[in-house]
């Protein structure tokens, strides 16, 4: 099929190399000139696993194509998805002018029929809005269907080739047998397609999200309380998870979600409840929850030096919000530095990806190493904020050699209390 993918980001780049790698000819339109220059010249402009691999594979085989002019994209393909940003607007709502700008130019431009599919997270009875905008400007017939995304950033390209399910919404019996028809090399396994009312469909998207960002807070809430009772959230964890009702997944404490998605989307859902006079309480609950918990290391580390932190050496161990990505979105980390900063601390980093897109936010503000050992040398205390696997078994005696003081924050609960106590470092995790 040919296929146009508007939006070239994390979701865009992966949904079009991806629907290329099943011998599709995919066009990928962003505004971004120097994002397609990037991509014109074979190269991948963000860090996602394997994404570079089923990338050049399909610029080779002449399937995967880049422009920045949205009329390319109308005149190539039958479906057009829209991967457009959704980010947080002033009152927690989801700005959709992306979106419905690019309907707008789309209404202007469609000359014959097209399924345009919003793979954007939007609030419910976005996709009518998308289809009034086209309709505005034109006669000609199209649908608009609501397919949202769940793969996560750092598994991005295994999430998209094997979707544990794939929601479509739509009522339109033409757009749903094509579009099932595109997605059919990806749930060879037996995983359902899911097809529902569109506006149940957008709103399964945020139901999802919210819940996962709840579960993660709940978790940091019973880890808070294990401090106060002398409990090990990581002993509560593994005793809850094996409950197939709980689940093991996505109960890990730490220092709060981030990302672009959990936070936008949670605040997103909470604001459409007040637009319709429903308070989601527990999203309140949520949100200030996770806010708090982004910095509950800093009073842990104001006790430890006894809130003398002026000129104190910090080295920072994982910058990303999460491993396996370059994206600092909303990361707990800079939250975390900036905390740090104001009160004069000396901050000394090391992130196996994200560096170079902390150092255009913070510039010359703190200082980058070039690998997690250079990032320690004469700290008095080192936090890790991200689990990336080259931090879960570091040399300690290595550590211990080059640090001023055998100091760990731990927010992602990597190592052993007992091992810790061992290799003598004062150790201080989230919930143990
Ligand atoms: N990042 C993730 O893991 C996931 C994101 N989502 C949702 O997917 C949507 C996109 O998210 P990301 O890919 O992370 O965003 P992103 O910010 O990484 O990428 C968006 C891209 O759209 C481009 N763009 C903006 N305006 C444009 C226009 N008028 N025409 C063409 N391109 C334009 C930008 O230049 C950028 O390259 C959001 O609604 C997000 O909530 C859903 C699931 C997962
Ligand atoms: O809509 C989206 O953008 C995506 O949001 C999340 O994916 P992502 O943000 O890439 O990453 P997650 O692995 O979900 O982690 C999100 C945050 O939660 C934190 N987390 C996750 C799991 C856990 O047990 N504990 C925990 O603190 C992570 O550190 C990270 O900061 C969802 O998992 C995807 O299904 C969804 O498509």
């Amino acid at each position: 099929m040919n296929i146009t993918v508007v939006g070239t980001g994390y979701v865009g780049l992966v949904t079009g190399t991806c629907l290329a790698e099943t011998g599709n000819n995919v066009l990928c339109i962003d505004i971004d000139e120097n994002k397609i220059e990037l991509m014109k010249k074979g190269q991948v402009p963000i860090y996602e696993p394997h994404l570079d691999v089923i990338f050049e594979r399909n610029i080779k085989a002449d399937r995967l194509k880049f422009s920045t002019k949205l009329q390319d994209g109308l005149n190539h393909g039958d479906i057009i998805f829209l991967a457009l940003p959704t980010p947080e607007d002033e009152d927690g709502s989801a700005d959709l002018k992306y979106i419905l700008g690019v309907a707008d130019e789309i209404g202007k431009r469609i000359t014959n029929y097209k399924i345009i599919i919003d793979k954007s997270t939007v609030p419910v009875g976005t996709s009518e809005k998308v289809a009034k905008a086209i309709a505005k400007h034109t006669d000609v017939d199209f649908d608009v269907v609501s397919n949202p995304e769940f793969l996560r950033e750092g598994f991005a390209v295994d999430d998209f080739l094997k979707p544990e399910r794939i929601v479509i919404g739509s009522d339109s019996e033409r757009a749903i047998e094509q579009i099932k028809k595109l997605y059919k090399p990806y749930v060879r396994s037996g995983n359902p397609i899911i097809v529902m009312d569109k506006k149940s469909a957008e709103l399964t998207k945020y139901a999802a999200n919210a819940f996962l960002a709840t579960k993660i807070t709940f978790m940091n809430e019973i880890a808070n309380f294990c401090e106060l009772v002398g409990a090990d959230v990581d002993k509560v964890r593994i005793g809850m998870g094996t409950d197939s009702r709980i689940g093991k997944r996505f109960l890990f404490p730490g220092i709060g979600y981030g990302g672009s998605c959990f936070p936008k989307d949670v605040k997103a859902l909470h604001k459409s409840g007040r637009d319709s006079n429903y308070d989601f309480k527990i999203l309140d609950a949520v949100i200030e929850v996770n806010q708090k918990q982004k910095l509950s290391l800093i009073p842990k580390v104001e006790a430890h030096f006894d809130n003398k932190l002026e000129n104190k050496n910090i080295a920072i161990w994982g910058l990303a919000f999460k491993p396996e990505t370059d994206d600092i979105r909303e990361a707990p980390s800079l939250e975390i530095i900036n905390a740090l900063l104001k009160q004069n601390c000396l901050i000394s980093a090391f992130d196996p990806e994200a560096m170079p897109n902390v150092k255009r936010k913070l510039g010359d503000k703190i200082s980058f190493a070039n690998s997690m050992y250079e990032a320690v040398k004469d700290a008095d205390a080192l936090i890790i904020c991200t689990e990336w696997s080259i931090f879960r078994n570091p040399d300690f005696k290595k550590l211990k050699s080059l640090m001023s003081s055998s100091v760990i924050f731990d927010g992602r609960n990597l190592y052993d209390i007992a091992e810790m106590e061992k290799e003598n470092f004062k150790y201080i995790s989230v919930g143990r």
